[in-house]
């Protein structure tokens, strides 16, 4: 697989503080998760891969594209998932929501319409067509970005924090729907559980990688090391 996601040398500085620290990273694996501390960068290196922020130093590549362009130009090849839909949602009914990014690229209203059917109607929820988003809990409303990102066929998806206000059945269910339908992921979060089976974790902490490998060493060696933190900081 190409290198979907490559970082050379970026370093991020916010308000005059280092955010992050000479990153460099080659991402081709299909399940990469970050890891971290509250403040550790991992949201800031997200918003470096959508153009959201701009590095103060470094190169980025996504997909073969620089972020920098802006999410418009990485739109067809790279889906973004937040932590709060409600950034995301912008229309009044899921259909026109499932709909919208479809027409931008070129797909008729009609077709549009037919290809979020279909997708509702695979996983049981077509009655959701014509409801309000504002009517739906936080889960179905992630749920329904995902879909939103899913009909885009993206080769990539980056997700922060997707799963933070859900239950452990959602959860479950879209850690399944991105599992079958994502052909790559990479993950923030604090969810260590639901990330042990990826083919790779790169845990931050104070902006710099401090370790990175196949999940369950890396996340054993954070667990021992949020352990030994409280131990000496009871
Ligand atoms: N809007 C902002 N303006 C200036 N600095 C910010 C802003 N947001 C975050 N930061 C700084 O960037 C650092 C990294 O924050 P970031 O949100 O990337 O961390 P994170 O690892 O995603 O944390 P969390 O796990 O709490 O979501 C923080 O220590 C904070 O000081």
């Amino acid at each position: 697989m190409q290198d979907h996601i490559s970082l050379t040398d970026v370093c991020l500085e916010r308000d005059g503080i280092t955010v992050l620290n000479n990153i460099n990273l080659h991402l081709t694996e299909a399940r990469i998760a970050l890891i971290g501390s509250n403040g550790s960068g991992k949201s800031s290196l997200a918003r470096l891969l959508n153009g959201l922020l701009q590095a103060t130093a470094g190169t980025i590549s996504v997909c073969g594209e620089d972020p920098k362009k802006g999410i418009e130009a990485m739109h067809r090849r790279v889906g973004f998932i937040f932590q709060n839909p409600d950034h995301q949602l912008i229309f009044p009914t899921v259909l026109e929501e499932l709909s919208f990014g479809l027409m931008n690229i070129g797909k008729t209203r009609r077709q549009a319409h037919d290809q979020a059917m279909s997708l509702l109607r695979q996983h049981d929820h077509e009655e959701w067509a014509n409801m309000s988003v504002h009517a739906l809990s936080e889960g179905q409303k992630q749920l329904v970005c995902i879909f939103a990102v899913l009909l885009m066929e993206p080769k990539l998806l980056i997700l922060d924090e997707p799963f933070s206000a859900l239950d452990l059945l959602i959860k479950k269910q879209l850690l399944r729907i991105l599992d079958q339908q994502a052909p790559q992921m990479l993950m923030i979060s604090h969810d260590l559980d639901a990330i042990y089976h990826f083919d790779r974790v790169i845990w931050l902490e104070h902006g710099r990688v401090r370790e990175d490998g196949p999940a369950p060493a890396v996340i054993d060696h954070y667990r021992q090391w949020v352990a030994s933190q409280l131990e000496n900081h009871p």
